[in-house]
């Protein structure tokens, strides 16, 4: 594993924070955001974001309630980092593949400590950035050299996430990744996402074959699939909506594991998949990235009220 600080550096000693603060959950460092308007929580492990609301609001984030928060292992809800690869490798372009040595999904990001690089106030805003710096400590599960930045802005508007990948290798790199966002709903059954309607996407539970969405995405069951979109969209559940919109992106995964998988999932209540749908803002399938020596990209999602 890289050397991570879990101590600020001095530009963001604590003293100098009003809304900011460390907290030790389960196993894990966290930095907490109570600012008058709104809180967070963003872990440093895998620069997981786990908690989001306006102060007369729950967690816009879905958490599980068997959410174990131990090294090494990825936290169940919130917005995990996939990166530098999204989902099962061996579904991955061959540019990708080549460079996985591991059959884990998703990537190495969202177990691994993050740095923290910045805390910024302001009375309206707060800024939190976390880099990895992907290199030879991970050449067990990996072939490359980059840089990932995350910078969070928490404000009355919503909360706004950019991850910035820089190739820092001479060789070209390949890969994929997704904000894997989990939304909280109180039934699954009266749930809707819109703004798909007439793209293309890839189902994986039906041997990952191309279909158009017809209207607006309804969950009745396992749903796992990409869509080659990267319209904004808009949730609405039962007690309300919230809108996502993307940079970076032109796909969006659509998840939900239905009564079945969730038994099978780790960190997951069985009826888990009533109250929950994962929206994420991805590169993934044919959308996935290249990035040329020195070059960066980033991915994005503002997630606000709908
Ligand atoms: O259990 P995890 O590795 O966190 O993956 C959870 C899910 O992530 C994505 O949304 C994939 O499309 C699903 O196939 C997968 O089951």
């Amino acid at each position: 594993m890289p050397e991570s600080s879990h101590t600020p550096p001095a530009s963001v000693t604590p003293g100098q924070w009003s809304f900011t603060r460390w907290k030790t959950i389960g196993q894990l460092e966290a930095l907490e955001v109570h600012h008058p308007v709104f809180s967070a929580t963003v872990f440093l492990q895998g620069a997981h974001l786990t908690h989001f609301a306006l102060n007369d609001d729950t967690n816009w984030l879905w958490l599980s309630d068997t959410a174990r928060f131990e090294p090494g292992r990825a936290i169940r809800g919130g917005i995990p980092v996939c990166w530098p690869w999204f989902g099962d490798p061996a579904r991955n372009p061959p540019e990708i593949r080549k460079r996985v040595h591991t059959p884990s999904a998703h990537g190495f990001a969202r177990t691994a400590l993050w740095r923290l690089e910045d805390v910024r106030e302001s009375a309206h805003e707060v800024e939190i950035s976390l880099s990895l710096n992907a290199n030879e400590d991970f050449e067990g599960q990996w072939d490359g050299h980059a840089l990932a930045l995350i910078t969070f802005s928490f404000s009355v508007r919503g909360c706004q996430i950019a991850l910035t990948t820089t190739n820092l290798s001479k060789d070209p790199l390949a890969l994929s990744q997704a904000l894997h966002t989990y939304l909280p709903t109180s039934d699954i059954s009266r749930t809707r996402l819109l703004g798909l309607g007439h793209s293309q996407y890839m189902d994986t539970l039906k041997d990952w074959d191309y279909f158009e969405q017809e209207g607006p995405v309804y969950f009745d069951g396992e749903t796992d699939r990409i869509y080659e979109s990267a319209e904004p969209l808009t949730l609405v559940t039962p007690a309300g909506k919230r809108k996502l919109t993307s940079v970076g992106s032109d796909s969006t995964v659509v998840w939900n594991p239905g009564p079945e998988k969730a038994l099978r999932l780790s960190d997951f209540p069985g009826t888990g998949w009533q109250k929950m749908v994962c929206v994420e803002t991805a590169n993934a399938a044919t959308d996935y990235r290249v990035l040329n020596e020195g070059q960066s990209h980033t991915l994005g999602v503002v997630i606000g009220r709908g």
